[in-house]
């Protein structure tokens, strides 16, 4: 029997307030971190903890970065990753496939995302999370959602959840573009690759038969820690600055944007920081790929608070990649991920 009707590609990335208002920041925050995925403990403490302290305190401060982030188009993630969707409706067969795009928190939601295609009869549904290496907190709690809400259908297509791209040839290319062209205008005597951190808790309770220690072991990416977050991060780094053909010893990943007191994957970013200034190292280049587009956590905290404080401790010259963003390379990768999966 001939198939009948479209495939549908459902693009995700993280979510972002509605406005820089503290009301719509405090509702982000409390929706994302309420998820159990982010905050894993039991839902009384982590109420508690997200409700009581967290929210209330955080939210002010917060809209502060965003004020600084915002654009006449809004927040960079979400009118990015709209972009990237457009582009690639473009470049996909509209016979064959229909794009709608969401965010895991705030909008527009994944149920509306789902609802567009499900509207237009789609025979299969292609989830993509736009996070390059897989953790629980982001690719799984996309996949967590979508699941729950087709639990309430009748009809359930066929669903392909897509679990991560970090060995794309097209996603490293996109990435060594990026780079080459900064590495144009200027010489570095540092490549840092800062990638958004994790609970080291997270990463152990997706160990497979315990291997994950968080130590050498991320150094090497296989089938025995295919899941761990920090070797994929590693691999990252490795990929990309081979392409780029990046000496060894000038290159260094790094975790930011911790969150609370429990210990996260090291090394932090921020102590990295202080070792390069202590090294006499003046010029450095940030690349950020656990992040296909520009947001609070490139834009504001690489960009402006991490070189500030490079350039206090004697830094000279701190320079950030922008993100994929929808650049032409990253929407071919995208458009190839969609294609391999149909
Ligand atoms: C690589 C993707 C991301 C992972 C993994 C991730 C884990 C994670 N994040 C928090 C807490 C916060 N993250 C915040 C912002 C933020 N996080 C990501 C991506 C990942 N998070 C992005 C793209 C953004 C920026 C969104 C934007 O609007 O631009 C924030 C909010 C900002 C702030 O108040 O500082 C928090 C909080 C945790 C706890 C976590 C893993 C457990
Ligand atoms: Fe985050
Ligand atoms: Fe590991």
């Amino acid at each position: 029997m001939a198939k009948s009707g479209k495939i549908g590609v459902l693009l995700v990335n993280l979510g972002t307030p509605d406005s820089t208002k503290t009301g719509d920041v405090r509702k982000y925050l409390r929706e994302f971190l309420m998820d159990g995925r982010v905050i894993d403990f039991p839902f009384i403490p982590r109420w508690m903890l997200v409700n009581l302290i967290i929210a209330p305190f955080r939210a002010p401060k917060s809209a502060k970065e965003y004020r600084k982030l915002w654009t006449d188009r809004g927040s960079p993630l979400l009118f990015h990753t709209e972009d990237l969707k457009e582009k690639l409706v473009a470049k996909l067969d509209a016979e064959e496939y229909l794009v709608s795009m969401a965010m895991r928190y705030q909008s527009p939601s994944i149920e509306s995302g789902l609802k567009e295609l499900m509207d237009a009869k789609v025979r299969k549904i292609i989830v993509l999370p736009l996070f390059p290496q897989y953790a629980s907190a982001t690719n799984g709690s996309v996949i967590d959602k979508v699941m729950e809400i087709a639990r309430g259908w009748q009809i359930i297509p066929e669903i392909t959840f897509i679990s991560n791209f970090v060995e794309h040839p097209l996603f490293i290319q996109a990435w060594e573009e990026l780079g080459k062209e900064m590495m144009q205008q200027d010489q570095y005597d540092r490549y840092l690759f800062s990638y958004h951190g994790l609970p080291e808790r997270q990463i152990r309770k997706g160990s497979v038969d315990n291997y994950c220690k968080l130590g050498a072991c991320c150094n090497k990416y296989g089938p025995k820690n295919q899941f761990c977050y920090r070797a994929q991060c590693f691999h990252t780094t490795r990929l990309v600055a081979a392409k780029l053909g990046l000496p060894e010893d000038k290159v260094m990943t790094c975790f930011q944007s911790r969150l609370g007191k429990d210990p996260w994957i090291k090394p932090y970013t921020e102590d990295v920081i202080k070792e390069l200034a202590e090294q006499g190292v003046k010029k450095v280049l940030v690349f950020s790929p656990a992040f296909v587009a520009d947001c609070l956590e490139t834009t504001v905290e690489v960009g402006e608070e991490y070189k500030e404080e490079f350039e206090e401790l004697g830094g000279e010259k701190w320079d950030l990649v922008p993100s994929l963003n929808s650049t032409d390379t990253w929407v071919d990768c995208v458009k190839d991920l969609v294609e391999t999966h149909s």
